[in-house]
């Protein structure tokens, strides 16, 4: 096997009723890497997971995970794999340590070893202390911990988390990062990830897919597609809405690519440091000072606006 881990070819996915979910999508993702794979609702991204986990069935094209293939091998991958989808359906019941137990008794581990690594995936996950409560008395940050668990019991090489975090408040979010980001860099583990908060998913992975109507619009390392925007964001603060509105007209003689919030004005602007004296002559011109200035590279979420909206209008030209 290469060190590709994920291999897909062509893969789609047209639901009975008709919707073309996924459209001939093909990446790889290398062994131990951290892959993030974004996009608006319904772009596609649970039904491609669903298709890699062997839990869908592609209606076109192919695909390979740890070498093996998806139609003729599934029982193989899936004991390759960890996935974690949204919504699973846990019993309430049970305590966090029997749940673990349980899922190793149904990979086929004795008594002694499923007990031997929950305690070990316990820790991993930081729920020793709450081991022995009822899951079903878990903050929801602690349910998503045990997920991730008990996706793990196995030491799968491969981990695919559908929105991990999702619902999570930031602390818990940054904790629920950390054992990812863990599992990922110590133990190797793989991951493939969709998450709507593209800044985390810029701080973690190496690198980021993105997926639009069911099409891969970008598949890049988050450094790379964050330059290939090429835009500085200006931000001008101003000391009341009417010297900001003044300021605003004036800004439109230097582009249309801007925003305006409150007291500030945002401008889109190619990557240059020479625009700098040009907008503060114009804002001369008409007597108006700003109180503030800021200059921000673009973020994920500027990449991912802009990817979405190219998208958009080259639909309605072609009158899609
Ligand atoms: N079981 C199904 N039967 C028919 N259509 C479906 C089914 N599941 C998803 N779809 C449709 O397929 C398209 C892709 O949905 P999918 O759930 O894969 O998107 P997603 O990117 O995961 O969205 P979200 O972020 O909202 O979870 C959508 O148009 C959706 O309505």
């Amino acid at each position: 096997m290469s060190n590709r881990i994920i291999e897909v070819s062509q893969l789609s996915k047209t639901y009975k009723e008709g919707t073309e979910a996924v459209k001939n999508i093909s990446f790889s993702v290398k062994e131990g890497e951290f892959f993030a794979f974004l996009g608006p609702n319904g772009a596609g991204k649970s039904t491609t997971i669903k298709m890699l986990t062997t839990l869908m069935k592609p209606t076109f094209g192919e695909g390979k995970i740890a070498g093996y293939d998806l139609l003729q091998k599934p029982e193989k991958i899936r004991l390759q794999i960890g996935v974690a989808l949204q919504n699973t359906a846990i019993d309430p019941a049970l305590t966090g340590r029997e749940l673990i137990i349980l899922q190793g008794r149904l990979f086929g581990f004795s008594k002694a070893e499923a007990i031997k690594r929950a305690k070990e995936l316990l820790e991993l996950v930081g729920l020793t202390k709450d081991a022995d409560k009822q899951c079903g008395k878990y903050s929801g940050g602690m349910q998503r911990r045990l997920d991730l668990a008990m996706t793990l019991v196995h030491r799968p090489k491969v981990l695919f988390l559908d929105e991990p975090t999702v619902g999570l408040d930031p602390a818990s979010r940054m904790d629920l990062w950390q054992e990812i980001k863990k599992l990922n860099k110590e133990y190797g583990t793989t991951i493939f990830l969709t998450t709507q908060y593209l800044e985390e998913a810029d701080e973690v992975a190496d690198r980021v897919g993105i997926i639009n109507d069911g099409e891969i619009v970008a598949l890049e390392k988050p450094e790379a597609l964050k330059s290939s925007l090429m835009l500085d964001k200006i931000k001008l603060f101003f000391r009341s809405i009417q010297e900001k509105e003044k300021a605003q007209k004036a800004m439109m003689e230097i582009t249309s690519n801007l925003e305006s919030l409150d007291n500030q004005i945002i401008l889109h602007l190619q990557k240059n440091r020479e625009y700098l004296p040009v907008i503060l002559g114009k804002l001369a011109a008409v007597h108006v000072f700003p109180i503030d200035i800021q200059i921000a590279s673009p973020t994920l979420d500027d990449v991912f606006l802009q990817i979405i909206r190219d998208k958009k209008s080259t639909n309605e030209n072609r009158g899609v």
